[in-house]
């Protein structure tokens, strides 16, 4: 679903993706972990093109990576985003939110829009909400939101980038859930996280990045478990004293 061949970033003198080989099949969780500035959101980013890399080649659904005009903006209908900022429309309701996609980029009927955009906010358990702005929501239910609004553009892929660092502890679990059940639903996900309890639980793979490099890719077991490298046994030693 995803395949990454030879890829290199640079920004400036900095070497930040180096060498990239990443193949997803349909229906995987690949969880991304590694130290800060690693670059695990660059890569989260350049598989939808909001970076754009120096070399190699990128694929979504073997559909080469578009730079560019309508191509470009079908590939990102096909790949939904969701942030560590929620980044709604604050003068929007949350129904105009998620309808946002249906009617704009799907060019649904505004029927047939109402009807997806009321079963994306009941399985994200915010249908009750709808008619609020997203100030008037907490900050969990402000990402649940926008975990819907993605999946109204009915994408193959989606891609986590720390969805739950900006969130109150308590409201962790209600996001992870929903990622937990989309996971189960067999969506194809790439998610950046610190939440190990998660990665543990839900991922299929874990890609542990080091200075722009793949270091370790395996599955979760082993990775918690029985780490090959010493920058993931010092990362796992850092992260699971805290
Ligand atoms: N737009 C940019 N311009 C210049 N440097 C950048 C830019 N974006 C990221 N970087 C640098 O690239 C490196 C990798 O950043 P990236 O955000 O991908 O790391 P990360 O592993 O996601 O880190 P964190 O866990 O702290 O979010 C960092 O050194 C960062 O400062």
């Amino acid at each position: 679903m995803i395949a990454m061949h030879g890829v290199q970033k640079h920004f400036g003198d900095l070497h930040v993706l180096r060498d990239i080989e990443l193949d997803v099949p349909a229906g995987q969780v690949v969880i991304v972990l590694g130290p800060s500035g690693s670059g695990k959101s660059t890569l989260c980013r350049t598989i939808n093109r909001l970076e754009p890399v120096d070399e190699g080649t990128i694929a979504v659904d073997g559909n080469p990576l578009p730079s560019e005009g309508k191509a470009l903006a079908a590939l990102r209908a096909d790949v939904g985003m969701v942030f560590q900022s929620f980044n709604l429309f604050a003068h929007k309701t949350i129904r105009e939110n998620v309808m946002l996609g249906p009617t704009k980029v799907r060019k649904m009927k505004k029927e047939e829009a109402e009807q997806t955009t009321q079963r994306l906010l009941e399985r994200v358990g915010i249908a009750n909400q709808a008619d609020k702005y997203p100030a008037q929501l907490s900050g969990g239910q402000q990402q649940r939101v926008a975990i819907a609004r993605a999946l109204a553009m009915n994408p193959k892929v989606m891609l986590f980038d720390e969805p739950t660092s900006a969130l109150d502890p308590e409201m962790v679990n209600e996001v992870l859930d929903v990622m937990t059940s989309l996971a189960k639903e067999g969506m194809t996900m790439v998610v950046v996280t610190h939440e190990m309890g998660f990665a543990r639980r839900a991922g299929d793979r874990v890609i542990f990045m080091a200075d722009g490099q793949i270091v370790e890719d395996t599955d979760p077991e082993t990775f918690f478990t029985a780490p090959k490298s010493d920058r993931a046994k010092d990362f796992l030693g850092k992260i699971l004293s805290h």
